[in-house]
């Protein structure tokens, strides 16, 4: 099929390549000029495993332009995912969403039919309301379009973008058209039947099902976004209050959340305690979530609660350093880590950078490392006097406490006994929970995990 995808961003450009490896014949499209550079010469304009091998391989046929009208004209299947920032009130910004339906329906041909896929987390009723924007302005250029219009939201996640992409647990489409069901299983097909070969570097996961295809209407399918990623943050912020308690009471997490998730009724994933959650997406859709709710008079306690506990998660971890160091003013800080999660640059709402402005307002110096994310964390964290440093080593050398912020692969094998001997200080506050204790204190380090 014909498609064209507007925004190159983690969804846009991911769901873009992994269609037209499957064979459609796919346009992206994006106005950031440095980001069209990059992938005119099929380079990925971000850190995601396996993407910059797939834009190279012969069977990605993808394209890019900046030019949304000529992209769209001869699609069948247009999607838009372009970004769905938070206002200062909490609400999804759904200007971005409304500017490209505008622009895709600049470009509409008259007598012909397209569907319009939202691929952005948009709040209840954006759909309807595109479909609104859309066909006035096609009332205004005088053509007669048939768009059937379908809400596709997506659950991939950062670092896993296109195993989640390949291999999804689920695909949902909540349209009001048959026709835009057809179009959207025909698009999907070899991701629902899984008939396509796997690329080489992304082979299909052992025991792998057939996703299911769920349709349902455009409000239930926009719920199903939000109501999924609050349920998972409250479910890391469940995890985290339990960790406080286990502090105090000399219980140990990590064993509690074994126990609680053997039951398959708990599951075991997404009780990881540590720093808490952020990203591009927790943050900013719970408070859309809260901002919906707001509208309509109706409080979500648990899931304000569970940014509270979140807010929270940061400040602990400075009473820890607290009550080791007793000053921070003056004191040499090292981080390990800077993405908000190990295997992406995406330093947005990173709980590491929050830390670190904590840490630079009480009067610490920091000295961080990341393996990949230090260039998008200078940019965020400008005006703050912070040393980006080159090895995890050189973080710790000469500080006073070391935070383990981003539990990436390589801090997992980390010589503890190199990290002590070059602190002054021999203090590991290890805020993902990664080390033994034991492991830790026979390197000669004082060990403070979150919640042990
Ligand atoms: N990042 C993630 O893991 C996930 C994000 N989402 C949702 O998907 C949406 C997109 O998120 P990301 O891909 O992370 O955003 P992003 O910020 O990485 O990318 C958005 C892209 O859209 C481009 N853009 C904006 N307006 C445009 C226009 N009028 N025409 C063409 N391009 C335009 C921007 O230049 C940017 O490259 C958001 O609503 C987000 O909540 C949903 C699931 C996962
Ligand atoms: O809507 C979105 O954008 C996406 O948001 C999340 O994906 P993502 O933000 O990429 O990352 P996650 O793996 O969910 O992690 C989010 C945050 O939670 C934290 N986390 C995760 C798991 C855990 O046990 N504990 C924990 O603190 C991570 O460190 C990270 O800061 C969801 O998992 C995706 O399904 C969804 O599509």
């Amino acid at each position: 099929m014909k498609v064209a995808v507007i925004g190159c961003g983690y969804v846009g450009l991911t769901t873009g390549a992994a269609l037209a490896y499957l064979g459609h014949e796919v346009i992206g499209v994006d106005k950031d000029e440095s980001k069209l550079d990059l992938l005119m010469k099929r380079e990925s304009p971000i850190h995601e495993q396996g993407l910059g091998e797939l834009l190279k391989d012969d069977d990605c046929g993808i394209t890019f332009t900046a030019d949304t009208a000529g992209a769209v004209a001869d699609a069948e299947v247009i999607m838009i995912a372009v970004g769905t920032p938070q206002k200062e009130n909490g609400e999804a910004n759904t200007y971005y969403v409304e500017e490209a339906a505008r622009e895709v329906a600049a470009g509409l041909k008259d007598g012909r039919s397209y569907t319009l896929v939202i691929k952005s987390t948009v709040p209840i009723g954006t759909n309807r309301r595109v479909a609104h924007v859309v066909r006035r302005a096609l009332a205004e250029r005088g053509i007669e379009v048939w768009v059937n219009f379908a809400s596709n939201p997506e659950f991939l996640r950062e670092g896993m973008a296109l195993r989640d992409t390949f291999y999804p647990d689920r695909i949902v489409v909540g349209a009001e058209s048959p026709e835009a069901v057809e179009a959207l299983r025909r698009l999907y097909r070899p991701f629902l039947e899984q008939t396509f070969e796997p690329p080489i570097f992304l082979p299909r996961p052992e025991g792998y099902g057939l996703p299911p295809l769920i349709t349902t209407d455009p409000t239930s399918a926009e719920m199903i976004k939000y109501a999924s990623n609050a349920f998972l943050a409250v479910k890391i912020s469940f995890i985290n209050e339990i960790a406080g308690l286990c502090d105090k009471v000399g219980a140990d997490v990590t064993e509690v959340a074994r126990g609680m998730g053997l039951d398959p009724r708990i599951g075991s994933r997404f009780l990881g305690a540590g720093l808490g959650w952020g990203g591009s997406c927790f943050p900013k859709d719970t408070a859309a979530l809260l901002a919906v709710g707001t509208e309509y008079g109706y409080t979500m306690p648990i899931v304000q609660a569970a940014r509270d506990v979140n807010a929270r998660q940061r400040l602990l971890i400075l009473e820890k350093l607290q009550a080791a160091l007793k000053v921070l003013r003056g004191r040499t800080i090292g981080v390990l880590g800077l993405s908000f999660k190990p295997n992406t640059d995406d330093v947005r709402e990173s709980p590491a950078l929050d830390v670190i402005r904590l840490l630079s307002e009480r009067g610490a110096h920091v000295q961080a490392h990341d393996p990949v994310a230090v260039p998008r964390a200078v940019e965020a964290l400008k005006g703050l006097e912070v040393e980006f440093k080159e090895s995890p080593y050189e973080a710790a050398a000469g500080a006073d406490a070391l935070i383990l912020a981003t539990e990436w692969d390589e801090y997992r094998y980390l010589d503890l006994k190199e990290l002590a001997r070059r602190m002054r200080n021999p203090v590991l506050v290890d805020g993902r929970n990664i080390y033994r204790r034991e492991e830790a204190e026979d390197a000669g380090l004082t060990y403070m995990g979150v919640g042990r």
